[in-house]
């Protein structure tokens, strides 16, 4: 099965009425999905990742086949560990949700935002996605020798709209990049702010069903946060999903519906925005405060807590 390939599992969803019913949040961990309420786009089955990487430590080295091992340190080669970064994750998004994804560094979230978008493998389970998941500078690459407003269009036109149909977004998506008479300038004169807008503008053009964004608000500023949080409501409201993973907690709070915290590439909880945080929050505080072992057991109280759906057993 392809990654992300558009599945009959799906309906259309521009089809959707928003009077279908939808679960209860509670519902979500209940195991017993009312199947005929779901409307996915993106189904999270299973999937986990394995980094190879070599180190220079040897305590994990052990971990890689004996024979390769003995030939990496007879060629005198730094030894290959595996890095499990993340670990059976399986999750339903619903077309509609602003799902945030927070963790602490090195938790997985990019990793599942990369194999969600297509950009990698899993090294085990799959995806489904309603329709080709757009990540920011990902699903376009835009050029840096051409200024803003071509780029605008060359990006447009890459994701398969006709030129009328550019023209009628056209001066949206310049209001939404709002990078002033820099938008006539070539794109390598942006700061790193800059190009984020105008990366973000082409990446919403085609109001996609599946958007996923990683950090993307965090090297903009006020004013571009305040836009891009309203373009992604509009996206959301439009019978997309919103994939977001930020650090700012208060981003988090104001954006999302629902909130998956991910540690050590586990899913600790997944649930309802302001419990999952505050617990985030929590874990976070015992960490800063150097209560290591509180910190995990708190974690682990709260991981005990979370019940993945069990129709997603494997029976898909
Ligand atoms: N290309 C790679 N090769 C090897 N290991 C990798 C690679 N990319 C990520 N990792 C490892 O995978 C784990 C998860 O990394 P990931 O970037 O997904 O975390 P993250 O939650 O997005 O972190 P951050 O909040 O710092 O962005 C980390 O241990 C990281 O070292």
């Amino acid at each position: 099965m392809p990654m992300n390939a558009a599945d009959s599992l799906f309906e259309d969803p521009k089809a959707s009425t928003p009077e279908t019913p939808r679960p209860r949040p509670g519902d979500r961990h209940s195991g017993q999905p009312q199947a005929a309420a779901i409307r996915p786009a993106v189904v999270i089955d299973d999937v986990s990742m394995v980094y190879t990487v070599t180190s220079t430590g040897s305590e994990e080295e052990d971990q890689v086949h004996g024979a390769r091992r003995l030939a990496r340190r007879a060629l005198g080669r730094p030894p290959i560990v595996k890095n499990h970064a993340l670990t059976g994750v399986r999750l339903l998004i619903e077309q509609g949700e602003f799902v945030g994804f927070i963790g602490r560094n090195g938790s997985g979230k990019s990793t599942l935002m990369n194999i969600v978008a297509g950009q990698m493998n899993p090294t085990n389970g799959r995806v489904w996605a309603v329709d080709r998941p757009a990540k920011l500078g990902v699903n376009v690459a835009l050029v840096p020798a051409l200024s803003g407003d071509r780029n605008i269009r060359l990006g447009c036109l890459a994701q398969g709209m006709t030129p009328g149909e550019v023209d009628e977004v056209f001066d949206e998506l310049v209001e939404i990049a709002a990078l002033g008479k820099a938008l006539y300038w070539p794109m390598k004169a942006y700061s790193s702010g800059m190009a984020a807008r105008l990366r973000f503008a082409v990446a919403t053009a085609t109001n996609p069903h599946v958007l996923i964004l990683d950090e993307a608000l965090s090297t903009g500023d006020a004013q571009f946060q305040a836009r891009g949080q309203a373009r992604m409501q509009e996206i959301r409201k439009n019978a997309g999903c919103v994939m977001f993973v930020s650090h700012s907690m208060s981003e988090i709070r104001n954006l999302c519906t629902r909130v998956v915290w991910i540690d050590d590439g586990h899913v600790v909880m997944d649930g309802d925005t302001k419990d999952v945080v505050d617990r985030y929050d929590k874990y976070m505080g015992l960490l800063a405060d150097g209560n290591l072992l509180s910190a995990r057991a708190f974690r682990d109280e709260c991981a005990g807590q979370y019940r993945p759906l069990a129709w997603m057993g494997g029976s898909l």
